[in-house]
């Protein structure tokens, strides 16, 4: 039965409410093209050709290829060309008694993905990603400490700087629901619980406790550490994906600080004037460490369209201020009045704000919004910062006497 010789075309619909432009050509070809999908074609009989008119989903229209029972079309083939438009298991299960389910093809898996970003539970399976990530992260380097791959302290201290930047891509993956920078923030907060709990001796779990002490001392959990997942816990709920304040503070604290420690432990030497327990190599691995983590993770937020991109100009100096007031202040002997998981990020944090604020927030603090004022504004918290070095230096100095 031959089908209409005229080339049959109609706006598909598929499960992202994206218009595809799907033709039924007169040699009974389906071709499907359109959104970053292959072109792809499958042979239909003649009774699905015919019926195939108007706005239709792609799961109908394969509907109707199977059902129709007539012509030869392979269940392979229509899988292939309509998998990733529905997921062809799916497809399967629901295909009324026309044989076994189509077969899973590799686009099943961006489709699974997809009912995943679409599904109101989300947020919930990102937390629950990010928790056990979060475990077995902390493990694996367990693990690594144990077997001797890696020496102890280093272990630890790539425990600090990774943790904290792999927490915040996970940002990425949470929905657009207000709500979702609280559930994003239970991530860390189910950590500090977690070492409350050890750290406190009512769970049992050494491997944590060689994770993230220094000594093996279950009480060191409830200093470093859990000022460590408070921070994270501020940063997400106080600035989540709007700004790159909170970004910046835990690339301070993890990408500058992490990287101080690995670094001054192995080439500081020169130990810094003001602190004879600190380097100029370590300082240096801060100011590296944090500057290059925050631009990278500024770039890519703002290039995913969670806040405005700044100008290079402006992005690279008020960074650099912002890296270098926060590298002073981790070389100061101060850790014994304030914890540094508290003060880098809370001076890295405000001068955010202050210097890098998003167009909506430089018109609500009245904060310069044109690049020429914010690279001033950069100067002067680079001199307010040197300045406050320049105070701490001789009290360092004398203080190390
Ligand atoms: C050792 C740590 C801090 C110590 O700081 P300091 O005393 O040397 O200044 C880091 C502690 C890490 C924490 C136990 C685990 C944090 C996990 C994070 C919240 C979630 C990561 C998820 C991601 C997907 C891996
Ligand atoms: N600016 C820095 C920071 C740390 N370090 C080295 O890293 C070790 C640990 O630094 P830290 O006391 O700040 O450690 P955390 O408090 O960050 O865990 C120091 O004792 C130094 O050997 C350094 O040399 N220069």
């Amino acid at each position: 039965m031959a089908v209409a010789a005229k080339t049959c075309t109609m706006t598909v619909i598929n499960r992202h409410m994206q218009p595809y432009c799907l033709k039924v050509s007169p040699v009974l070809k389906v071709d499907i093209t359109g959104w970053r999908l292959a072109r792809a074609a499958l042979s239909l009989p003649p009774a699905a050709a015919r019926t195939c008119s108007g706005q239709m989903t792609a799961a109908s229209v394969v509907l109707k290829a199977r059902t129709s029972g007539s012509g030869s079309y392979s269940s392979k083939k229509i899988g292939q060309a309509l998998s990733p438009l529905v997921s062809p298991s799916r497809l399967g299960s629901r295909s009324v008694s026309a044989g076994s389910p189509l077969p899973r093809t590799p686009a099943a898996v961006p489709e699974f993905l997809a009912s995943l970003a679409l599904s109101p539970y989300r947020d919930y399976y990102v937390v629950a990603l990010a928790a056990v990530g979060g475990a077995v992260w902390v493990k694996v380097f367990d693990l690594l400490a144990a077997n001797g791959t890696l020496e102890q302290k280093l272990s630890r201290k790539l425990v600090h700087t990774t943790s904290g930047p792999l927490f915040v891509l996970t940002w990425i993956l949470f929905s657009v629901a207000p709500g979702a920078r609280y559930l994003a923030a239970v991530v860390p907060m189910l950590n500090g619980i977690r070492l409350l709990a050890v750290g406190n001796g009512l769970v049992r779990d050494q491997g944590l406790v060689k994770s993230v002490s220094r000594s093996g001392d279950r009480g060191e959990l409830l200093k470093g550490p859990l000022v460590y997942v408070v921070t994270l816990v501020a940063a997400t709920a106080l600035s989540w994906r709007d700004n790159p304040a909170g970004i910046i503070a835990v690339s301070m604290m993890c990408g500058g600080d992490g990287l101080a420690d690995i670094v001054g432990r192995r080439w500081g030497d020169a130990k810094l004037p003001w602190n004879k327990a600190k380097s100029w190599a370590g300082s240096f691995a801060m100011l590296v460490g944090g500057y290059g983590m925050s631009y990278g993770l500024i770039l890519l937020f703002c290039n995913l369209g969670f806040f405005s991109c700044y100008p290079p100009a402006a992005l690279l100096s008020c960074l650099g201020a912002i890296a270098l007031a926060a590298t002073i202040v981790e070389s100061l002997p101060i850790n014994q009045v304030i914890d540094d998981n508290v003060s880098v990020p809370l001076v890295a944090g405000c001068l955010s704000i202050l210097l890098l604020p998003q167009p909506v927030e430089a018109m609500a603090i009245g904060v310069a919004a044109t690049e020429a004022q914010v690279t001033e504004l950069a100067v002067t918290a680079t001199t307010a910062a040197a300045a406050a070095a320049a105070v701490a230096a001789p009290v360092g100095l004398f203080r190390s006497f």
